[in-house]
């Protein structure tokens, strides 16, 4: 039986989503997972199958269509996967999981946003910015889900739409030495977020790997993309990150070398 073909990128959080989902069913298995260098050019061949555009994930079926987008991505699995359901069957339940799901974009662009950010002066506004997207997210869990800690009984859908995310903000914690607020007025969306990050099947990345991988997008480079001076990218797949130092907090005093990232 021939498998259906994931076309992702290591690390990124939109290919990360499926693992999970995939972990979450027990069929890790069932999908050939093909990893796709970033910091190269689309070879023609992956061109030639998704008409010309760029982005990863990309899923080829059993029967060679292309699918695009995670969350569709998702879907489609779910839809020749169905046992055991992650996403909501209950047309309600349903609709509370896609309302939250909604909260995702702008989420995650805030926070790439400010990793991505070089301007000291816009650090406070971003930072606003951030915490008002938690304050959002912690005002659905109290409306929807105020016992908790996930959406529904059990890590699912929602959790693995947003997991990924939480774990790669950790790159804020690390260049921007910011941590949500132990307040109350955070208090439902951390214990979401604290519960998300132990489940067992969000274990694909680590604290380190962000920090490292993650470097040039904290120096505005992103999408394998070089900040100036450097001729490997912090995302290369070579030397190991396990291998590399620490990259220097200070980005906004500070841009590392090749040589000082151990690239
Ligand atoms: C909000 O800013 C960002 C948020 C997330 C990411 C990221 O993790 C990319 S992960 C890798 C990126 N993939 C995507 O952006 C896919 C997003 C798509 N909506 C999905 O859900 O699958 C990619 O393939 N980039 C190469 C290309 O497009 O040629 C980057 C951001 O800015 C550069």
């Amino acid at each position: 039986m021939t498998r259906p073909i994931l076309y992702h990128i290591p690390v990124c959080p939109f290919s990360q989503r499926l693992e999970i989902l995939l972990e979450l069913k027990g069929l890790r298995d069932a999908v050939d997972f093909r990893v796709i260098d970033i910091t190269v050019p689309r070879p023609d061949w992956l061109l030639q199958r998704t008409r010309g555009t760029t982005a990863l994930p990309v899923l080829e079926t059993a029967d060679g269509h292309i699918v695009k987008e995670s969350l569709v991505i998702m879907q489609y699995f779910e839809d020749v996967m169905p046992a055991p359901a992650i996403v909501q069957r209950d047309p309600w339940r349903h609709a509370v999981e896609n309302m939250l799901t909604r909260l995702e974009g702008d989420f995650c662009t805030q926070g790439y946003a400010w990793v991505m950010n070089q301007d000291l002066e816009r650090r406070d506004a971003l930072r606003e910015g951030m915490l008002a997207q938690y304050a959002l997210l912690d005002d659905f869990l109290l409306a929807h889900a105020p016992e908790g800690p996930f959406l529904f009984e059990d890590f699912g859908w929602a959790e693995a739409v947003f997991t990924p995310f939480f774990q790669r903000f950790w790159f804020l914690e690390y260049y921007e030495g910011f941590t949500l607020p132990d307040a109350p007025r955070y208090a439902r969306v951390r214990r979401w977020i604290d519960a998300c990050l132990a489940h067992p099947a969000a274990r694909q990345v680590t604290k380190e790997q962000i920090v490292k991988l993650y470097y040039d997008y904290a120096k505005g480079a992103g999408n394998g993309a070089l900040p100036p001076g450097r001729s490997r990218s912090s995302f290369a797949f070579v030397p190991d990150w396990r291998a590399r130092p620490w990259p220097p907090r200070d980005k906004y005093a500070h841009s590392a070398s090749d040589a000082e990232l151990g690239l």
